[in-house]
C-alpha cells in the first residue's frame, strides 16, 4: 500500500517535461519524490530554482481511502502555454506506452476547456509522432444534445481536436444522440462493455470496473468532474458504468457521464485546471484537512493508477506556501 504525491513548480516549457511514465523506476534528480505523504503531512518548498522543476512533499491527497497503489502529482506552471506542451508531452508518452503494451490506446476526454489545452497535440511532432491508429476515444460525460448542436461535447472535441488528427472515425465514440438520456447511458455501457469482450478496453483486475489508460478531464469552479456534481445523489452510484442525469446544475440538465467506480479504475488521470476561479476547489481539493463534504474532484482516487494535476499558478493561489 502506498499513496505518494509530488509537486512540481515550472517555469518554462522546457522544464516542465517531467517523464511521468519512467519516475517509478528512475526518478530523474530534479523531480526525486522527497517523502510520502504519510511522512510528511506539511508541503515544504525545497528549492525555489525559478527554471527547474522543484518538488515539494505535498500534504494533499489525503485521500479518504488510500488505494492500492496510486500515485499523485501536482504540475504547476507559469503559462497555460506551458501546461499545453506538457500535457502533450504527457499524452504522447503514455499513447506510445500504451500503443507498445496492448496494441490500443483508450482514452477518454471531457468537455470543457481541457480541449483547447490539447491543441499542442494536434502539432509536430506529435501530429506525426503519436500512432493514430491506435487511438479510441471516448467521452467522460456527455450533453444529450444532437451532435452537431453548440452544446455537444463530441462537437467541441471534433472542432478543436479530433478533426486535426487521423484517428480512425469507427474508434471514436459518440453518443447515440436518437435516444433518451437514459438510453444513451445504457446503450454507451453496452459499447464499453463489447469493447471489453474484444480486447480494447482493459478490466481493472481488482475493481470489476473498465480500466481506461488514461482520462484527460478538467474540473469546474464548484468541484465537479464529469457530470458528477457537489451533493447530487450520482455521486454515490456504484454498480453502473455509465449512467445518466436529468438535472446536472450545470447546463445542459440532461446528460451521461462515467461513475466514480469507472473514473478511479484508470490507469491515468490528468486533471487539467486552470484558473483563478478554480482557485477554491483546488485549495480543498488539495488540502490535507479534509471533511465530509467532500467535492467530487476529492472522491477521484484511482486504485492504482497515476493521478498528476495540470494547473497554472492561478488555480493554485490559494494553496498555503
Ligand atoms: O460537459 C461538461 O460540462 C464538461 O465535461 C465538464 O465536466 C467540464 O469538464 C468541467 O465543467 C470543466 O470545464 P471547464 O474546464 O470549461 O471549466
Amino acid at each position: 500500500m502506498s499513496t505518494s504525491m509530488s509537486v512540481s513548480v515550472s517555469a518554462a516549457a522546457s522544464s516542465s517535461l517531467p517523464p511521468l511514465l519512467a519516475r517509478r523506476r528512475s526518478p530523474p534528480a530534479s523531480l526525486v519524490p522527497v517523502r510520502s505523504l504519510r511522512s510528511c503531512p506539511r508541503p515544504r518548498l525545497l528549492s525555489s530554482a525559478r527554471t527547474t522543476p522543484v518538488l515539494l512533499p505535498a500534504a494533499a491527497m489525503a485521500a479518504p481511502a488510500p488505494a492500492a497503489s496510486s500515485k499523485r502529482d501536482l504540475l504547476i506552471f507559469d503559462a497555460e502555454e506551458n501546461l499545453a506542451v506538457a500535457l502533450a508531452k504527457y499524452t504522447a508518452d503514455i499513447s506510445a506506452k500504451f500503443a507498445a503494451e496492448r496494441g490500443a490506446v483508450t482514452v477518454v476526454l471531457s468537455g470543457g476547456s481541457l480541449i483547447y489545452a490539447l491543441r499542442k497535440l494536434t502539432e509536430a511532432p506529435y501530429l506525426e509522432t503519436v500512432d493514430w491508429s491506435k487511438w479510441h476515444v471516448f467521452w467522460v460525460d456527455e450533453r444529450v444534445v444532437p451532435k452537431d448542436h453548440e452544446d455537444s461535447n463530441y462537437k467541441l472535441a471534433l472542432d478543436g481536436f479530433l478533426s486535426k488528427v487521423p484517428i480512425p472515425a469507427g474508434q471514436v465514440y459518440a453518443i447515440n444522440d436518437a435516444l433518451s438520456a437514459e438510453g444513451a447511458a445504457e446503450d454507451y455501457e453496452t459499447i464499453l462493455k463489447q469493447l471489453v469482450k474484444n480486447g480494447v478496453l482493459a478490466m481493472s483486475k481488482t475493481t470489476g470496473f473498465p480500466r481506461f489508460d488514461l482520462q484527460l478531464l478538467g474540473m469546474g469552479p464548484d468541484g465537479h468532474i464529469a457530470s458528477l456534481f457537489p451533493g447530487h445523489p450520482l455521486v454515490k452510484e456504484n454498480k453502473k458504468w455509465v449512467t445518466h442525469i436529468l438535472d446536472s446544475p450545470k447546463p445542459p440538465p440532461q446528460r451521461i457521464t462515467f461513475t466514480f467506480p469507472v473514473i478511479n479504475s484508470s490507469a491515468y488521470v490528468a486533471m487539467v485546471v486552470t484558473g483563478a476561479g478554480k482557485a477554491g476547489a483546488v485549495q480543498k481539493a488539495i488540502s490535507d484537512k479534509k471533511t465530509s463534504d467532500l467535492l467530487p474532484v476529492e472522491m477521484a482516487i484511482l486504485d492504482d493508477g497515476e493521478f498528476t494535476w495540470f494547473t497554472d499558478k492561478e488555480a493554485v493561489s490559494m494553496l498555503q506556501n
